[in-house]
């Protein structure tokens, strides 16, 4: 894999990887080759809250309501439980159907409930009472994936917050049969995941640099300075090579400076970037983390090259910079906040000024300005 573009889940996936969860755990343990998926079959009139029509669409031909019965409502009291003991806000449940969503809510007092499921029509009434949704299409996942983009996408939609301690009730073992329960505290979690997605991107850029690059990025980008939006860009490693596409876009602050005066290691010189990053222009960054120049427009050919609608010429630079070269290019949006990771013109990771929940994603496409 020379880039890394696509979702979590087309990286991770696994067949076959079953996994099995201890609550006493923030993340499940993995189990290998245990038992296929065993598709069990609940009859949705029984349910009373699923309407069933004799020909079933694509979609719901795949649902499996879930039985209110004495089992699941016994996992969602241990659940609630757990809740209890770890002070957790909200119970999360990756659904295959639609349940008796009113004796959900009723079963479960005063926590925020969310519900998960690949296909609206799992969901259907679910909002009405009173539980949050989320429809995630990733049927052909594994449920740990599946989850993480849940929990993803519950802080983004601002279902969730990130230092929200969560309990997830799952299908683990077996396809869909709630059979696990995990506590995740989701700052621990989303912060692991950094370092994680960074890990997998194949660059000759050393992960402490690349690491303290992001983390200064997403700093930029959610503190801006003295009350206003910051935004910048980084270009990491192949320096010799990305210093023939630079030329001084002003007064350079870092000139003159020794190597141990420029380095990212040292949190004065964090500091001092984030002033400078108020400057136009960018940062050019060694691999061993030290700030060679900054304030330098960045100027590599844009052609084959394309980007999501909306992104302007800072991101063309990252983009154009990363594909003519082997460098990173971190650019940090002044109007989002927003900080994409750029390899080989293509964004890799987009992390998103909230804290540091960050989300794998498709993105839209369309060709170079004419002008350029
Ligand atoms: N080639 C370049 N090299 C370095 N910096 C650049 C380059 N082009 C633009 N910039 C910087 O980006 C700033 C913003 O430009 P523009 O608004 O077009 O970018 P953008 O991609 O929309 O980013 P943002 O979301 O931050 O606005 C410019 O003021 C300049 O400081």
């Amino acid at each position: 894999m020379s880039t890394i573009k696509a979702s979590v889940a087309r990286k991770n996936r696994s067949a076959g990887r079953t996994r099995v969860s201890n609550p006493a755990l923030a993340e499940p343990i993995r189990l290998r080759g245990v038992a296929r998926a065993v598709e069990v079959a609940y009859d949705a009139a029984d349910l009373g809250v699923v309407a069933t029509t004799t020909r079933q669409s694509p979609e719901t031909a795949t649902m499996k309501p879930h039985r209110f019965d004495e089992l699941f409502s016994a996992y969602i009291s241990l659940a609630s439980l757990l809740c209890k003991a770890n002070d957790a806000s909200a119970l999360m449940l990756m659904l295959s159907g639609p349940t008796d969503w009113k004796e959900l809510r009723e079963s479960v007092d005063k926590l925020r409930i969310v519900v998960v499921a690949d296909t609206p029509q799992e969901l259907a009434g679910a909002e009405d009472a009173g539980l949050a949704t989320i429809v995630q299409n990733m049927a052909d996942s594994p449920v740990i994936e599946k989850m993480t983009q849940a929990l993803l996408t519950g802080v983004a939609r601002e279902i969730l917050t990130p230092g929200d301690g969560v309990v997830v009730v799952y299908s683990g073992f077996e396809a869909d049969v709630l059979d696990s329960i995990s506590f995740i505290r989701l700052d621990e979690h989303l912060g692991r995941l950094t370092a994680r997605d960074l890990k997998q991107l194949e660059t000759s850029v050393p992960l402490e640099t690349l690491k303290t690059v992001v983390d200064l990025a997403v700093e930029i980008g959610r503190e801006g300075r003295e009350g206003k939006a910051v935004g910048t860009l980084f270009v990491v490693g192949d320096t010799r090579k990305v210093l023939q596409h630079c030329q001084p876009a002003g007064y350079d602050p870092v000139k003159g400076y020794t190597r141990p005066e420029r380095d990212l290691d040292d949190p004065r010189v964090r500091e001092a970037v984030k002033e400078i990053a108020v400057l136009d222009g960018a940062f050019i960054v060694s691999p061993e983390g030290i700030v060679e120049k900054s304030a330098q427009l960045v100027d590599a050919p844009y052609a084959d090259l394309t980007l999501s609608k909306g992104l302007g010429a800072r991101h063309w630079a990252g983009a154009a910079i990363s594909k003519s070269t082997n460098a990173i290019a971190v650019v940090v949006s002044q109007s989002s906040g927003t900080v994409r990771i750029f390899q080989n013109g293509q964004v890799v990771l987009r992390i998103e000024p909230l804290r540091q929940a960050m989300k794998w994603k498709d993105f839209e496409y369309e060709p170079p300005p004419a002008d350029e």
